[in-house]
């Protein structure tokens, strides 16, 4: 059965936009992170992280239980790299003792979207810490060096859609690729800290070269010093996701509308929120400013 949704006793939006704030507030005072990029791209992947061990099959996985703070889960190699985004949130949860940590978590990376100009994303709370027990066995996350038949049917696991796929994809408009956390390497070039539909444009508008790269891994890379992953890449090659790929890189408005749904998705999948009332929709800092 999915997990039922209970929210923090007594806590409403005011208390989770507090939260909202205080991530917001270190995301602007420490960006000089990772060559000016910031933690932003950081948060967004441990968002996606915690939530892509999910397994409709059985159910297990998932963001619910937290279980990223166990090193059983935080130490899979597919893992590496997000120590930083684990220990920028550690004062968070100090501050706010009451979140749980799938919701503080899923919350980290919608902030980190909202501050980089991203879509607005309704978030929900109600994840319960789960023990260790509970945590998933390493290997559920997406091995890079393969096609788009490979991305289609993982994500099948999700019972994401061709579409869904594609816009989720988009996300690799944030940050970059480290040599020491996944064998890839690049692009400062094109490495941003704003979230626009920039992936799917670069995808179709540079002419890509397979090469090997330091780590002795291909990846595609681009005369301007762009890059792309096998299962980046894969988008273009197969025809049923080539056609959302051109429809993005045509209309940001449609990539932020389906990107949001599917993050969502991906975010609340195996929890069962009908208890809860609706979602909450944070103000972003500028918002609150003026
Ligand atoms: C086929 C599925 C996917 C594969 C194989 C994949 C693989 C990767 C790899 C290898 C990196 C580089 C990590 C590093 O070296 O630091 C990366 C970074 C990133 N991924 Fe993905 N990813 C996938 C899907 C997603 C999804 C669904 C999202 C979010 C919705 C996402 C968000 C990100 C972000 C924001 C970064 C940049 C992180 C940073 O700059 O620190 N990815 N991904
Ligand atoms: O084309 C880009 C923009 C900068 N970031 C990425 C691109 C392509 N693929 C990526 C794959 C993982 C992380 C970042 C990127």
């Amino acid at each position: 059965a999915l997990h039922l949704a209970q929210a923090e006793d007594g806590k409403g939006l005011d208390d989770f936009q507090k939260v909202y704030n205080a991530i917001a507030e270190k995301l602007r005072d420490e960006d000089e992170f990772d060559g000016y990029i910031g933690y932003g791209p950081n948060l967004v992947r441990l968002s996606w992280h915690v939530s892509g061990t999910f397994d409709k099959n059985d159910n297990s996985g998932g963001s619910f239980g937290g279980t990223y703070r166990f090193k059983k889960e935080a130490d899979d190699p597919a893992n590496k790299g997000l120590q930083n985004a684990a220990r920028f949130l550690e004062p968070i949860a100090k501050k706010f003792p009451w979140i749980s940590h799938g919701d503080l978590y899923t919350l980290a990376g919608v902030t980190a979207l909202q501050e980089m100009q991203g879509p607005k994303i309704p978030w929900r709370p109600g994840r319960v810490d789960a023990d260790e027990k509970d945590a998933p066995e390493n290997g559920r996350l997406p091995d890079a060096s393969k096609d788009g038949n490979y991305v289609r049917h993982y994500f099948g696991r999700f019972g994401f859609s061709d579409q869904e796929i594609v816009a989720l994809l988009g996300a690799h408009c944030l940050g970059k690729t480290h040599l020491e956390n996944s064998g890839y390497e690049g692009p400062w070039g094109a490495a941003t800290n704003t979230f626009t539909n920039e992936f799917f444009v670069n995808l179709l508008n540079e002419n890509w070269k397979l090469e090997k790269n330091d780590a002795g891994n291909e990846q595609y890379n681009s005369n301007k010093g762009y890059m792309m992953l096998p299962t980046d890449y894969g988008l273009i090659q197969d025809g049923k996701f080539k056609k959302y790929v051109e429809k993005y890189a045509k209309d940001q408005d449609a990539f932020f509308e389906d990107f949001k749904s599917a993050y969502v998705k991906l975010l609340e999948n195996g929890i069962d929120f009908s208890k809860l009332g609706k979602a909450y929709v944070f103000k972003t800092l500028d918002e609150q400013d003026s």
